[in-house]
């Protein structure tokens, strides 16, 4: 594992219950430092056992001067490891050594503008006017002592400190935001002090998961891989199947939720651009009976987190003449994860069906290569393992599919609906050259809604259709894209002129927070 190779450097993010501790990482990674999460429970020498060059504490739901807050581990500060705190971590780096962390009256949520006094080490050569990214109830009311009070708000007289002689620097607001306009700056200059060399690429992602993988399954261990089409399965599958060669089975299940020719296009595509063994399997009937009548989406997406399961068992009975087959690999990204409620502390938002899905008597052990990096991190180690571009850069589709952009039951008839309608819409949008600009744009079917209209000169009473095209770098925030107003006429007229179902066509424009990118 890099974390002992002597050619990379190794940061440590001790996580106090963020929403972004993994961008943290991310953000370090991209610094081409290599970087892990640990959680702040973690002794401080198994820690050190790593081998950190810096260590980064985390933001986090507590307020540090509340019982039984996480701490900052004990000896920490003792190791002479360059730590930087961040938001909760810097609060609590300021509460250990002596300052004073209350709540002051005014929190800062969003955007705010950093005032730099004195430019230090964090903020060398930067604006002394920024924007910055906060979230916060809590201040530091005083550094502790020996500390350079490096920046302020109009809200926050101490919104940044350093001790660069013992290594220490903190800052209130979110640098591993891209809202916060310096911010990949002022983590730079922190690891740079640190003497965190940039060492790390992503091929050693590649390889380091290649390796793993090997260890997790063993000389002789089969896996089938449950393959959608999609980039993250597409990465997932090729890093296993380097690891174990034949000993892969890929499963590509078509549970009637797919989009138009979906099925088809997956199964021709995957085998030209690939040599792995896939099987291809009809599951249409047993998804839409175990969906009949169901309308919550959190009860949807456990019905398919289960049925994807249960379909993939009788895979596994189905391929057992070869030997058997212990193995399950999804291309899992961080996303799913914390929005399944899986980070430390973190809310549950939706239960993805790879995730919180998944039924509690799962025979398989997973293997999750992917599952602490961000969609674009995976892209990359997609095009460094040569896979086509049209698979590494295709549009995010989720798992459950149309199953959860129908609002209301799922039934065929609705289905055919809303797959028309999302074939025009990505044929439109394809066709203005908008793909690589949209992360992906959700095409919704409000199957519960009707609303009057005048067709023909008769009176109609159909249903909606959202479109919601957003923009994002990673699906953990995002934006609606401005899409040009002729695409969407063209949309809306195509939509209602072709699908007889749906007599009105509208636009979410809800940005992430507050509205997750899909409805459901
Ligand atoms: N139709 C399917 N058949 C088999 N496995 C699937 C199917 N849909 C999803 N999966 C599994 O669930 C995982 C998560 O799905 P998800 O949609 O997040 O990833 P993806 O489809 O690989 O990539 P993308 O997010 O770009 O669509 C997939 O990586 C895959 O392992
Ligand atoms: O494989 C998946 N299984 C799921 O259950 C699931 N739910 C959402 N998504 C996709 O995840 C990203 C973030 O979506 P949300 O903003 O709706 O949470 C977006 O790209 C969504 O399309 C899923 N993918
Ligand atoms: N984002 C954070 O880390 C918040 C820290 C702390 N909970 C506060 O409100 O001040
Ligand atoms: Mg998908």
């Amino acid at each position: 594992m890099s974390e002992f190779d002597p050619l990379f450097d190794t940061v440590l993010v001790v996580d106090f219950g963020a929403q972004y501790a993994q961008l943290i990482a991310r953000r370090v990674r991209e610094c081409h430092v290599y970087s892990e999460i640990v959680p702040s429970t973690m002794p401080v020498a198994e820690m050190m056992a790593k081998k950190p060059k810096a260590i980064i504490l985390s933001g986090g739901p507590s307020s540090v001067y509340a019982e039984g807050a996480p701490a900052v581990p004990d000896g920490l500060f003792e190791t002479g490891v360059p730590t930087f705190g961040i938001c909760y971590g810097f609060q609590a780096m300021a509460q250990a050594l002596g300052g004073r962390v209350a709540q002051t009256g005014v929190a800062e949520y969003g955007g705010t503008r950093l005032d730099v006094s004195q430019e230090g080490v964090l903020f060398a050569g930067l604006p002394a006017r920024q924007s910055v990214w906060m979230s916060h109830g809590d201040s530091v009311a005083a550094a502790p002592e020996g500390f350079d009070v490096t920046a302020f708000t109009a809200d926050t007289p101490v919104a940044a400190f350093e001790h660069p002689v013992k290594g220490l620097y903190g800052v209130q607001f979110h640098p591993e935001v891209l809202h916060s306009e310096h911010g990949q700056a002022v983590l730079k200059h922190f690891l740079d002090a640190a003497g965190c060399r940039p060492s790390w690429t992503m091929l050693n992602i590649v390889e380091d998961a290649v390796e793993a993988v090997r260890a997790q399954i063993g000389p002789e261990g089969r896996a089938i891989c449950g393959l959608s089409g999609g980039v993250d399965s597409a990465v997932a599958a090729a890093i296993v199947q380097r690891a174990i060669g034949d000993r892969l089975t890929c499963v590509f299940v078509d549970h009637g939720l797919l989009r138009k020719g979906e099925a088809e296009q997956v199964e021709r595509d995957f085998v030209a651009a690939t040599s792995v063994k896939l099987r291809v399997v009809d599951a249409q009937e047993r998804f839409l009976k175990a969906l009949d009548g169901v309308t919550d989406p959190e009860e949807k997406r456990k019905i398919i987190g289960r049925e994807f399961i249960r379909v993939f068992e009788d895979e596994q009975r189905a391929i057992i003449a070869d030997g058997p087959v212990d193995f399950l690999v999804q291309g899992t990204l961080y996303p799913d994860v914390v929005e399944s409620g899986g980070g430390t502390g973190t809310a549950n938002i939706k239960s993805h069906h790879n995730v919180g899905g998944l039924p509690d008597d799962l025979q398989f052990q997973l293997v999750e290569p992917l599952r602490a990096l961000f969609k674009d991190e995976v892209r990359r180690a997609g095009e460094e393992l040569g896979l086509p571009a049209a698979m590494v850069w295709r549009q995010p589709f989720p798992g459950p599919g149309l199953g959860i952009r129908i609002v209301g039951a799922v039934s065929r008839e609705r289905l055919e609906i809303l797959r028309e309608a999302d074939a025009i819409a990505r044929e439109e949008l394809s066709r203005a050259g908008l793909d690589r600009e949209i992360w992906q744009c959700p095409v919704v079917l409000l199957a519960d809604v009707r609303s009057v209209g005048v067709q023909g000169d008769g009176r109609t009473y159909g249903h909606p259709i959202v479109l919601r095209p957003v923009s994002s770098e990673d699906a953990m925030t995002a934006d609606w894209s401005r899409v040009p107003y002729d695409v969407l006429a063209r949309i809306s007229t195509r939509i209602t002129n072709e699908v007889r179902e749906v007599n009105r066509v509208v636009l979410d424009v809800t940005s992430k927070p507050p509205g997750t990118i899909e409805w459901e």
